[in-house]
């Protein structure tokens, strides 16, 4: 069984820890984490009694796939000064944004095994979606070790690095916009007089079984929406209305903006 460390113990490290032990991929006694402060290192000790540490050497020395998981501003000090740990064999995950495989390959060397991905925090339910760019140090069979510990919290796919801007516009971020749209559904029905709690679950149920219909029904997502909106009827006006009030446009434009953060993060 391979060791898997994390370096950043944030939301996204805390998440895929989740998911792969919920999961039962790897056995808490080989997981590491190391965070700034003991704070959420304490609470991930007690939740899935993986190892902690302060020292994020400590968490190279004792891993064969290390995680890197700290905010992109701090990212390349943090790999500076564990490079000389990483050695052949080491594989080195990044999840961050806005950090390319060559940017990494400076710091650690174009010798090194490097896999860049992006995840998103529905891993932490097991619904995460994740998206995986190898450099050219990976073997098929490093890549499906890695890819196995993506797949145990959700779904993933390889792609080709030029993608994964778009991957963030689309699904490393976008939890975030579904949050607000389900808020905002919820605040709506609480207007209709609807309690607040019942309110996000009629909401959030709706947008899980909507979601589930497009990926196993395949259909058109246009075809899903023609299907509810009966002639004369209640969906429709509020089909026109979103129309009216740009809400295509919108989620266009937002999703544009996080791709052209990402492409700006990574020069
Ligand atoms: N939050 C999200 O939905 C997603 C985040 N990401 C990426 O994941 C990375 C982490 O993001 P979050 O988890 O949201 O951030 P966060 O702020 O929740 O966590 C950052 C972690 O890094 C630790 N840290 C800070 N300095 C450190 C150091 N010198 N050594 C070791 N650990 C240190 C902090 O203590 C904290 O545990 C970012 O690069 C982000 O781009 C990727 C996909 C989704
Ligand atoms: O907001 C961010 O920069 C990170 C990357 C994807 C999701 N959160």
């Amino acid at each position: 069984m391979k060791k898997i460390g994390f370096i950043g113990a944030g939301n996204m490290a805390g998440a895929i820890i989740g998911g792969i032990i919920k999961s039962n991929l790897v056995e808490s006694q080989n997981v590491i984490a190391s965070a700034k402060t003991m704070t959420n290192l304490n609470k991930l000790k007690d939740e899935y009694n993986i190892n902690v540490t302060l020292d994020a050497r400590e968490v190279v020395k004792n891993s064969d796939i290390v995680f890197m998981a700290v905010k992109p501003n701090i990212f390349d000090g943090v790999l500076e000064s564990v490079k000389d740990l990483i050695g052949d064999e080491k594989i080195v995950v990044s999840i961050a944004a806005g950090k390319s495989i060559s940017s990494m390959e400076n710091i650690i060397g174009d010798d090194k095994k490097i896999i860049r991905t992006m995840p998103n925090t529905p891993a932490l339910v097991n619904e995460g979606m994740s998206a995986l760019c190898p450099n050219k140090n990976i073997e098929d069979a490093e890549l499906k070790i890695v890819k196995g510990i993506f797949d145990s919290f959700g779904k993933s796919e390889v792609v080709g690095e030029y993608l994964i801007d778009s991957v963030i516009g689309v699904s490393g971020s976008s939890p975030a916009y579904v949050f607000m749209f389900i808020e905002a559904m919820a605040d709506a029905a609480v207007v209709g007089g609807m309690p607040r709690k019942q309110a996000y679950n009629f909401a959030a149920q709706s947008v899980l079984g909507a979601a589930k219909m497009v990926i196993e029904s395949g259909k058109h997502p246009g075809e899903l929406k023609d299907m509810v909106c009966s002639p004369g009827g209640t969906t429709i006006e509020a089909v026109k209305v979103l129309e009216n009030e740009g809400m295509r446009s919108s989620v266009i434009n937002a999703v544009c903006a996080c791709i052209e953060k990402s492409k700006e993060m990574s020069k």
